[in-house]
């Protein structure tokens, strides 16, 4: 049966690189794109904020989508280092990663926080990528549904459609440590996603719903496979473009 959703593989460069490894990733990936001419999927990448427009630039003509991996909820102001929505969207950025767990645990990002930041992204004409996921504590305390279902009630805005959102699950143990989840428990999760938010949008069943963690070339076709399953937000492989187009081949 063909695909409702068109499948996004998304690249979270985290940060890693400066502009020549940058532009080296960014036009192998490109030219990958642009060979393949796909038109059943989608490829993003998120570099560091400083490498947005040099990457959307390499990127240009090829297809290849470029995004942040963070915003800051207000458009403009005495927010000393932070970068707005606006300005990622003014340097050629589509998209924007918003509540990656290193930011919930690093910067003590909350789920209204990461709210008010998908609310930024509207604002500034981006599609913001919600992450949630629990923790390994979590999960062993058998709770990791009712931890999306909250963390899903308090960091998607009302609002909220097939078209302007996408959510990316990402089990906070499996991000770089080479563990995933089985088949079957992404599959649940991402079912259990999908219910909650049909409470919360009128359009559940047109959102795309990521997988990330520990996502590589091996690994991918069966976690892409795995019902309500939508792309992945890959983290360690996208540093290789060899490995990201092989995850985007397995979509
Ligand atoms: O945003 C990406 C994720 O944190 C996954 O990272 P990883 O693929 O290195 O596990």
């Amino acid at each position: 049966m063909a695909r409702t959703r068109r499948p996004l593989i998304a690249g979270n460069w985290k940060m890693n690189g400066v502009k020549a490894d940058a532009l080296a990733l960014a036009r192998d990936v490109a030219a990958g794109v642009k060979a393949s001419a796909w038109s059943d999927r989608e490829l993003l990448v998120c570099p560091p904020a400083t490498l947005v427009a040099a990457v959307a630039e390499a990127a240009k003509g090829s297809g290849l989508l470029v995004g942040g991996q963070n915003c800051h909820a207000k458009a403009s102001g005495a927010h000393t280092g932070d970068v707005s929505a606006e300005m990622l969207k003014d340097a050629g950025a589509t998209h924007v990663i918003v509540g990656h767990s290193e930011r919930r645990a690093d910067c003590g990002e909350t789920d209204a926080i990461v709210k008010a930041k998908a609310e930024a992204a509207w604002r500034a004409g981006l599609l913001p990528i919600v992450c949630i996921g629990e923790t390994l504590a979590e999960r062993e305390a058998g709770k990791t549904l009712e931890v999306l279902e909250t963390q899903l009630e308090g960091s998607v805005p009302a609002g909220a459609t097939a078209a302007n959102l996408v959510v990316a699950y990402e089990p906070v143990w499996a991000i770089g440590t080479g563990k995933t989840p089985t088949v079957a428990e992404v599959a649940a999760a991402h079912a259990h996603i999908r219910k909650v938010l049909g409470g919360l949008t009128g359009e559940a069943a047109g959102v795309r719903l990521l997988y990330g963690g520990s996502v590589k070339g091996s690994n991918a076709a069966e976690l892409l496979a795995a019902g309500d399953v939508d792309g992945a937000l890959v983290g360690g492989a996208s540093l290789v473009a060899a490995e990201f187009l092989a995850i985007a081949k397995a979509a």
